[in-house]
């Protein structure tokens, strides 16, 4: 899984294609669609019984357990197909349709585009002073760089270069080291310990973040490793998310546990991790509802999902997985710190790099906390996750070759 596929540092920064929709601005994910805002879609119970406590021999589960994806209906299945097309790629060599590849790619391309730009334009008047550097500086701050890193190109560039003749190309030279070396900390691979039966991974993140296409990509990943994965569709919120997983179940021949819509999150989870360990599954993954950081009440039912698996396993979960959506910007800095302060944050998942000018969020993400980038998504299709690279990313972010 940590193959890279030819063409991802492509897709990175782009070719020539039309251009994309403009990325939204910060704070609003792409779907922002609260709990709240969902018609005809029973809340659960605002503090719903914890499952029984477990002893060295867990209690039955509150449910039966289906054998497999629920939802075998007619209707369900006609839903599913009718969704297909908008939904996640098939197992095996991924599909790309041309339309999306192409919005991908010129969705990075811009996001470059823009900076070295703005770079070149204030290169290519003067020699290196004091106004230049400023100007660059401001320029690299609002690409999101984070102002550490934006002061620490300048300087190098003032200790190096200062009075001399400096072209653009120069300073996307330090640009790319510079964001390289604070990558590269932070660009380490999700490794699956197979001691643990299952390897456990809660999948955590604001609403339409990309937490549920994460899970069907990572699934695909490791039944392509040949390991055995059960998903849990713990967005008991939405009758979508739980249809969106068991989609990508079928397609991964990943084993899904659902409830109904509005059933405990955290009594599925407990179910979950139970059935799957019993059945000796190699990952467990885990979907959550999507809440904004600053809904304390969502919040703590995170918490108490957290709890709850620990009950059975006190070690798990053994990742907790973050998902940020690029294109919220500097919001997404302090998604990682409150996610990170209440559900203990294990590794981060970057996705929409493909649709922003705003990837550089990432590097200032990476310098603050220094937390594990695992992977990074460019588009919605199964092939568009891949390892997250330093290099690859601080190439494209600077618009280098
Ligand atoms: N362009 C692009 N779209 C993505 C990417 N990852 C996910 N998406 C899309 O983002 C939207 C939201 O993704 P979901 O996986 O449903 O997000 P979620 O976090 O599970 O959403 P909630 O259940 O509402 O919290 C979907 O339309 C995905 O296809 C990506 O890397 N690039």
């Amino acid at each position: 899984m940590s193959e890279k596929k030819p063409g991802f540092f492509q897709r990175l920064f782009g070719g020539n294609q039309p251009e994309p929709t403009p990325a939204p601005e910060e704070t609003v994910p792409e779907t922002p669609v609260t709990p709240d805002a969902i018609p005809d879609v029973p809340e659960p119970e605002a503090e719903p019984p914890a499952p029984t406590e477990p002893t060295d021999a867990p209690p039955a589960p509150e449910h039966d357990l289906p054998p497999g994806p629920p939802e075998t209906t007619p209707d369900y299945i006609e839903d599913v197909e009718d969704n297909l097309a908008a939904a996640p790629q098939a197992v095996g060599e991924p599909e790309q349709p041309k339309g999306w590849f192409a919005r991908l790619a010129s969705g990075l391309k811009r996001s470059s585009d823009n900076l070295t730009s703005s770079i070149t334009s204030v290169f290519t008047k003067r020699k290196l002073d004091a106004a230049t550097l400023d100007e660059l500086e401001d320029v690299l701050i609002q690409a999101d760089l984070g102002i550490d890193t934006a002061i620490a190109i300048t300087e190098t560039l003032r200790r190096d270069r200062f009075d001399k003749d400096v072209s653009g190309e120069d300073v996307r030279a330090v640009l790319a080291t510079e964001v390289e070396q604070v990558l590269a900390p932070v660009a380490q691979p999700l490794l699956i310990d197979s001691s643990k039966k299952p390897f456990i991974i809660l999948m955590i993140g604001v609403n339409g973040s990309g937490k549920t296409t994460t899970i069907g990509k990572l699934a695909q990943k490791f039944a392509a490793e040949g390991k055995s994965v059960m998903l849990a569709a713990g967005d008991t919120f939405r009758a979508a998310a739980i249809e969106q997983l068991q989609i990508w179940g079928e397609r991964t021949g990943a084993q899904v546990v659902a409830r109904p819509t509005g059933a405990d999150a955290s009594g599925l989870a407990f179910d979950a991790v139970t059935q799957a360990r019993a059945e000796a599954h190699d990952v467990l993954i885990i979907d959550t509802a999507g809440r904004l950081q600053n809904r304390d009440e969502l919040m703590n039912e995170l918490e108490k999902i957290i709890r709850v698996i620990k009950k059975v396993d006190p070690e798990a979960p053994h990742a907790t997985l973050l998902t940020l959506d690029a294109t919220t910007g500097q919001n997404a800095l302090k998604q990682v710190e409150i996610f990170g302060q209440r559900a203990s944050v294990t590794g981060l998942v970057m996705t929409k790099l493909d649709g922003t000018a705003r990837g550089g969020i990432l590097v200032a993400i990476a310098r603050k906390f220094g937390l594990p980038v695992h992977f990074i998504g460019v588009g919605e299709g199964v092939g568009d996750l891949e390892p997250f690279e330093a290099q690859d990313f601080a190439r494209a972010i600077a618009g280098q070759e």
